[in-house]
């Protein structure tokens, strides 16, 4: 069988050519066809897009997921993989640049030895010098909100000898394995009050939901220390735009760097604002791509889950010749039902896993090898069932 792939051409060649030539056809795009299987993406928004019925995944080379509708994608059956890390260190040695540049009128500097002219350079350079004096980041305190792959990394880079700054993280849903690579020289701030009250710079590394939109508002930007630095390389949703502006403009807050981009913000003069490059380094591009397209042929090919935003990882060793699997809604007896169907038939289930995740399931049913035809049949009558929503039938 041939899966049809749509990959975008921002994602990293050195992933789709994981898409091997045999069971894999590439067109290149952004946008799913009929026939598409697999969706391969970045950044591009897909609120809009008509996600067709016959699209069996979809992967983000990266980590936000909040350019592709999940919850649409799930009502569907649409399998979303991410990349969970993959770029997490181009992203932190972005943010230590922008500590640097928080710290320096670095740019500012360099701007103005760029305009100088005459043939006297190194003397206009060093007369002129005294306004280009900055501070140092060793012992001052950093605020990071968000402590996975970016912050975590953040925060222990921080805290190292290399910086020799003071950190204070925020998470509430900090991952126990996350929690366990923090240094110990990290403090836990309770709330989000205790991160940002005395914090010289503050860093947010959390992925844009309803609950993070705009968690940085007027009232928290209030409770920052006057003279702080806000970092976000995050999402342009997290923090409130015009509530930033003012707070910078009042001098409450010194300076904003950011990944994103908007009219208001880049002719700010207390504002920086990087193209979103966080994820764009060979080594993220080329991780991510890779990861997310090896989670996406498992699960073409296999059936297994790993990785996705939409479903529970459900990994089974596929030992037997065929396997059914069925995305369907957690209701009770969902797994009382498929096997009644296949009781009717007189089968025998070599291998049987099922898992859920909130609103949805996922079965996955090995079975041996019988007539093909009366395996589609099987599989019509599960796609009978009440609440199921896509069947596939996997062989090898
Ligand atoms: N600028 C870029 O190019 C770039 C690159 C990678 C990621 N990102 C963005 O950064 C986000 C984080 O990336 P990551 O790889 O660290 O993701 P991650 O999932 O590893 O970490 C996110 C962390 O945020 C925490 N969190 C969630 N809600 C929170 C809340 N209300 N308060 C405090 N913490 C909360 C989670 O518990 C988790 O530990 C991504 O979702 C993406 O939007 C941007
Ligand atoms: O969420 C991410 O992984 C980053 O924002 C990178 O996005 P990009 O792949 O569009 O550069």
């Amino acid at each position: 069988m041939t899966y049809q792939i749509v990959a975008s051409t921002t994602v990293s060649p050195d992933g789709i050519a994981l898409f091997d030539q045999k069971n894999y056809h590439i067109d290149y795009g952004e946008q799913p066809k009929k026939d598409t299987a697999g969706l391969l993406i970045r950044s591009v928004d897909l609120h809009q897009t008509p996600l067709p019925d016959d699209l069996i995944t979809i992967g983000r080379a990266g980590v936000g997921v909040n350019n592709i509708p999940l919850a649409e994608a799930a009502a569907k059956g649409i399998v979303v993989f991410n990349a969970p890390g993959a770029n997490a260190n181009g992203v932190k040695e972005l943010v230590f640049a922008a500590l640097t540049i928080g710290a320096r009128p670095m740019l500012a500097g360099s701007k103005w030895v760029s305009n100088l002219k005459g043939d006297d350079i190194g003397v206009q350079v060093e007369k002129g010098k005294k306004a280009y004096v900055g501070t140092e980041l060793l012992g001052k305190k950093l605020g990071v909100i968000g402590l996975g792959h970016v912050g975590g990394l953040v925060a222990n880079g921080a805290s190292s000898q290399a910086f020799g700054m003071h950190v204070v993280g925020y998470d509430p849903y900090i991952a126990v394995d996350t929690a366990w690579h923090l240094s110990h020289h990290i403090k836990h701030a309770a709330d989000l009050k205790g991160v940002l009250e005395d914090s010289d710079y503050v860093t947010i590394h959390v992925p844009l939901t309803s609950e993070t939109k705009e968690m940085l508002n007027a009232d928290a930007i209030a409770m920052m220390k006057p003279g702080s630095v806000l970092l976000n390389f995050a999402r342009d949703d997290v923090i409130d735009e015009d509530a930033i502006i003012a707070a910078l403009d009042r001098g409450h807050l010194r300076r904003y760097i950011t990944d994103f981009a908007s009219p208001k913000l880049i002719h700010h003069p207390k504002v920086t604002v990087f193209p979103h490059i966080g994820g764009s380094t060979t080594a993220a591009e080329t991780n991510s791509a890779k990861m997310v397209v090896q989670t996406m042929k498992n699960y073409l090919e296999t059936g297994n889950i790993r990785n996705s935003v939409t479903f529970p990882d459900t990994d089974m060793q596929f030992a037997s010749p065929l396997r059914l699997t069925l995305i369907h809604k957690n209701v009770p007896n969902m797994v009382g039902k498929m096997t009644g169907v296949l009781s009717n038939y007189e089968l025998n289930i070599v291998n049987m896993m099922n898992r859920s995740q909130g609103d949805y399931a996922y079965t996955m049913i090995d079975l041996d090898q019988i007539d093909p035809k009366r395996l589609q049949k099987i599989a019509a009558k599960m796609a009978q069932i009440d609440d199921v929503i896509r069947v596939r039938v996997l062989s090898h």
